[in-house]
């Protein structure tokens, strides 16, 4: 699907369940949220029957995202259907890693390409504090699992924030050194929970890679590994894995947008950051045909704006946060 931009839209990032198993300080409140109603939430034949419409229209790859989606009941078969979905070429998740020494294996066998962890920290009392629930020991079983089950490239995706774990940038980059895995920071975004954290505690790539670049780290260009994102690779000499950078606000990568998101309760949203959201799952529960749900998509990808405009607008969408929206 081309946009009014010429771009051509293939990735989808569906968020299958709104439910987490942590509740990390920028992305949840500690009370967690109100929970959708599951009658609300699309059935897994739902999620689907939309996939392959939108495979039907040149979707190429999925990731499914949440909330925590290995929370949800019946994922493992769900990754083999959509595996299945004729010209699905690409299927990966993003995960806390918590479940995955559970479920990596399952995973692989059910045909998942690979996983992307999320990690903000190494340090176990620091993991408590920014989950707010989590055993940091749980992800690195986890890492472990997924890189036994070949579920590559294990990338780790760090949020990088000012005084919670900026002193951290040299040690998990050095992770690299000894283990395949591609770490990524990330830029903090000003949605939902990190909205009002973001003044405060934003640090921008240019000044992560200064503060590297300090401490002695020598960073090499990177061709970049598998996966359809924003990331930019680097590497240190000698690494198994690379260190790459996601600058969703410093030099946003909206001119290269490639994709869609499927919200759990069956919306399309054009834009992470856009409050446009389209409603997919009443005309199909009503009875909608094929042909009207490929129209929807299309009216999705119009409705793409060019960028988005955080820096300038922040968030102020008290109906949604990260974890409703997929990341
Ligand atoms: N601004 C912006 N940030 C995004 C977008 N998609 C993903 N991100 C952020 O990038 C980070 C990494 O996302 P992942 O879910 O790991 O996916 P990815 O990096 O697109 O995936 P691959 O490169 O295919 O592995 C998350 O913090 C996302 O919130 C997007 O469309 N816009
Ligand atoms: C919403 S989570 C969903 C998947 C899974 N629960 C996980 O944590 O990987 C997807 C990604 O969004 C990132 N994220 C959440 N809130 C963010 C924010 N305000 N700024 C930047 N990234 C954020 C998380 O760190 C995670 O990598
Ligand atoms: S970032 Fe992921 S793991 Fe953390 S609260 Fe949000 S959805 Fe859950
Ligand atoms: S913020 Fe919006 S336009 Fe920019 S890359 Fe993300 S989805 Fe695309």
């Amino acid at each position: 699907m081309i946009d009014a931009f010429a771009r051509d839209i293939h990735y989808l990032r569906v968020s299958v369940t709104d439910r987490c198993n942590l509740r990390c300080v920028y992305c949840m409140p500690e009370e967690g949220l109100p929970l959708v109603d599951h009658r609300e939430v699309l059935r897994f034949e739902e999620f689907e029957r939309l996939i392959a419409i939108a495979a039907a229209q040149g979707v190429r790859r999925v990731r499914i995202t949440g909330g925590e989606p290995l929370v949800r009941k019946g994922i493992v078969p769900f990754v083999a259907r959509v595996k299945a979905i004729t010209g699905i070429e690409d299927v990966a998740l993003t995960t806390n890693g918590i479940l995955l020494p559970r479920f990596a294996g399952d995973l692989k066998a059910a045909g998942l390409d690979r996983v992307n962890i999320s990690l903000d920290t190494l340090r176990p009392e620091r993991f408590r504090a920014v989950t707010r629930v989590g055993c940091v020991d749980d992800v690195w079983t986890g890492i472990e699992a997924a890189l036994a089950a070949d579920l590559h490239p294990v990338k780790l995706n760090v949020v990088v924030m000012g005084g919670v774990n900026d002193d951290e940038l040299a040690d998990f980059a050095r992770l690299t050194l000894q283990w395949p895995i591609h770490v990524r920071f990330i830029e903090l975004m000003p949605i939902g929970e990190g909205d009002p954290r973001f003044r405060g505690q934003f640090v921008s790539i240019e000044q992560m890679q200064a503060k590297m670049a300090r401490e002695g780290l020598r960073l090499g260009n990177h061709p970049g590994i598998r996966g359809g994102g924003p990331a930019r690779y680097h590497t240190l000499e000698g690494a198994l894995g690379t260190v790459g950078f996601i600058s969703a606000m410093s030099k946003h990568f909206c001119a290269a947008c490639n994709r869609l998101r499927l919200t759990a309760e069956g919306k399309l949203r054009p834009c992470l950051h856009s409050r446009q959201e389209i409603d997919l799952k009443a005309p199909m529960r009503r009875g909608a045909p094929d042909s009207l749900l490929s129209l929807i998509f299309q009216k999705a990808v119009e409705a793409k704006p060019y960028q988005h405009s955080m820096l300038d607008e922040g968030w102020g969408d008290r109906t949604r946060r990260m974890s409703q929206i997929g990341g």
